[in-house]
């Protein structure tokens, strides 16, 4: 029968104990911890004579848990001694089972953050393994195990929640879509989603639907056309073209507001830009290239998501929404004539900047814009400090004996245990099929503009400047890509475009001084500012108007536009993107 544990309000509170029980060390029978949930976290509090010794680990870090119980020994030889990291726990009813072990098996994943005098270095993975056996019988051990493993998990999805069922199907959970870009970057998506990805949603036991993208534009089709509702998110795999295709997708479809309000983004980087993903860990405080999947893959399970800026972006042939910047001249150039360096991944644009630096170009233009009223001042988040405490990998307790066993228990948490199949119903779509699809009459939705329309005349009231530049580039999140720190303080949602405009009398030291500095974000400081070539202005929208008798290169998040003038306009928090 389904027992109810019913969390009254005053229960909620941080500190309030939700459950607690009473485990010894595996290895030392005398050791004993007291392990307590909190909506703070779990606590592991060791008591011995003289003093009290608590480790907590918080909810914040821990992503899911399984429940789980002792696999059946294959081994025909009783004297062979298995190692430790051996797969040692399968789902109940495998077939598989030791049906002489009665035990219960709660894992518990979480991802400490180590920090270093208060800034956060990385996150380290632990497995807290509690053994539940006060019972002779495995269904009352499991349902002891279950009833923590809900608890942890209305915890993690931080929903008031004051009724949590101890039921054991609690998979009503609607699946994620992933599109995966197999060609983006040096060409490693599929492995980056199998072997980064796929592991962390097992653990959160979240089940996904996987659809490799066959073509260019695949996933902007795929997007426009399917039954979107059927997901809880779309979690793109590749770099900042596949995600432009999704966020266009949605804006093409009938549906589109709301689409947008209801399916958020996430995004795992595996291109060789992937400006938006380090944007977002920037924003969260997160380590980003001691791991740089781990960030994204947290952001998946853990139910938290933000507002996001958009661009409306217009040109002569056509209206396009941008998350990450629109460009002209300098590293537009780099983008798009670095692409025959693909292979190298992010080092391309590097290299591409020297030859473009010596080889330097200017375009004749002018570039209009409504300067951002009452810019707020944005800081960064601070850097989340972490708990900086000293947790091993593996923590493997148990509740007393009813009876006490003959074997002896290896522990089953290892490395490895990340990789068992839990969610049954992930499925995967194969990419052996058709080729490209018809445009069948695709037309942009998306918010009315309340500008002039690119043909009309700019508003007297707009700010012009005409002259020869070296670039214009307009950015709107932190990072233009992993190593580029454009914008330092921006926020995803702080409504503003940052216009970096470098005129034509800029001179190489200058300019290489603004590309070393963008690495860590000081191309923008005093000395540039002051010399009135190198601008940084904030903006709610903007027009370029290049000189029509010169050619180059216009980009709108890194792909290539017709070049020509070029128009955006700020819609604040439009989208939702997943957030660790
Ligand atoms: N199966 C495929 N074959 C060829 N091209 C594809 C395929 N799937 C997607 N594409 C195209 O590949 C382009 C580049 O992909 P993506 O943005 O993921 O990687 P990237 O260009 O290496 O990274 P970044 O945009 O961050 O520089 C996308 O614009 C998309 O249209």
């Amino acid at each position: 029968m389904m027992t109810e544990i019913q969390l009254k309000k005053d229960e909620l509170s941080p500190g309030r104990i939700l459950l607690e029980e009473t485990f010894h060390v595996l290895t030392k029978k005398n050791s004993v911890f007291r392990v307590r949930l909190t909506r703070n976290g779990l606590s592991l509090i060791k008591e011995t004579d003289n003093q009290i010794k608590e480790t907590l680990i918080s909810t914040r870090d821990i992503i899911g848990c399984r429940c789980l119980r002792s696999k059946k020994e294959t081994s025909t030889c009783s004297c062979q001694s298995l190692p430790r990291a051996t797969m040692n726990a399968v789902e109940e009813n495998s077939g598989e089972q030791d049906d002489s072990d009665v035990s219960a098996y709660l894992y518990i994943y979480a991802y400490i953050m180590q920090s270093n005098k208060g800034v956060p270095m990385k996150r380290e993975r632990t497995i807290i393994t509690l053994r539940f056996r006060s019972f002779d019988k495995y269904e009352d051990n499991n349902k002891e195990a279950q009833r923590w493993r809900m608890v942890i998990k209305e915890l993690i999805k931080g929903d008031q929640v004051d009724n949590i069922p101890s039921g054991l199907n609690h998979n009503e959970q609607k699946k994620l879509l992933v599109l995966c870009n197999p060609k983006s970057g040096p060409g490693r998506g599929r492995a980056i989603f199998q072997q980064k990805i796929v592991p962390i949603l097992q653990e959160a036991e979240i089940a996904y639907d996987l659809h490799m993208t066959k073509y260019a534009n695949y996933a902007r089709e795929f997007v426009r056309t399917c039954n979107i509702s059927q997901w809880s998110g779309i979690v793109v795999v590749g770099g900042d073209g596949i995600i432009f295709e999704a966020i266009n997708g949605m804006f093409e479809r009938p549906d589109w507001s709301e689409v947008i309000k209801n399916v958020p983004i996430g995004v795992i980087p595996g291109g060789s830009g992937n400006g938006l993903a380090r944007s977002i860990a920037h924003v969260a405080g997160e380590p980003y290239l001691c791991n740089t999947t781990l960030p994204s893959a947290l952001s998946l399970v853990r139910n938290n998501f933000e507002p996001m800026d958009i661009v409306r972006v217009e040109t002569k042939s056509q209206i396009v929404f941008s998350f990450l910047s629109v460009g002209w001249g300098f590293l537009s150039d780099i983008d798009i004539e670095s692409e025959r360096l693909r292979m190298l991944g992010g080092q391309r644009f590097t290299i591409w900047s020297l030859a473009r630096l010596i080889g330097l170009r200017n375009y004749r233009g002018k570039v209009w814009y409504i300067p951002a009223n009452d810019t707020p001042v944005h800081k960064a988040k601070e850097n989340k400090k972490g708990d900086n405490i000293e947790i091993p990998a593996e923590i493997n307790l148990e509740t007393q004996s009813a009876r006490q066993r003959l074997d002896s228990w290896y522990s089953a948490a290892s490395k490895r245990s990340a990789y068992y199949s839990i969610t049954a119903n992930s499925s995967y779509q194969s990419t052996a099929d058709s080729g490209p699809q018809e445009e069948s009459g695709s037309r942009m939705y998306g918010p009315a503009s309340k500008l002039p329309c690119l043909t009309a005349e700019v508003p007297s009231t707009w700010k012009c400047i005409d002259g020869r530049f070296i670039m214009v580039h307009a950015s709107y999140p932190s990072h233009l890509s992993e190593d580029v720190l454009f914008v330092p303080n921006a926020k995803l949602d702080d409504g503003i475009i940052w216009l970096n405009v470098i005129k034509a009398d800029t001179s190489r030291a200058q300019l290489l001084q603004f590309l070393l500095g963008l690495s860590n974000g000081t191309h923008i400081n005093p000395e540039t500012q002051d010399s009135g070539s190198i601008l940084m202005l904030p903006v709610r929208a903007f027009r370029i108007e290049p000189d029509m008798s010169e050619s180059g290169y216009i980009t709108v998040d890194g792909e290539h536009v017709e070049y020509g003038p070029i128009q955006g306009e700020l819609f604040p928090g439009l989208v939702r993107v997943m957030v660790p």
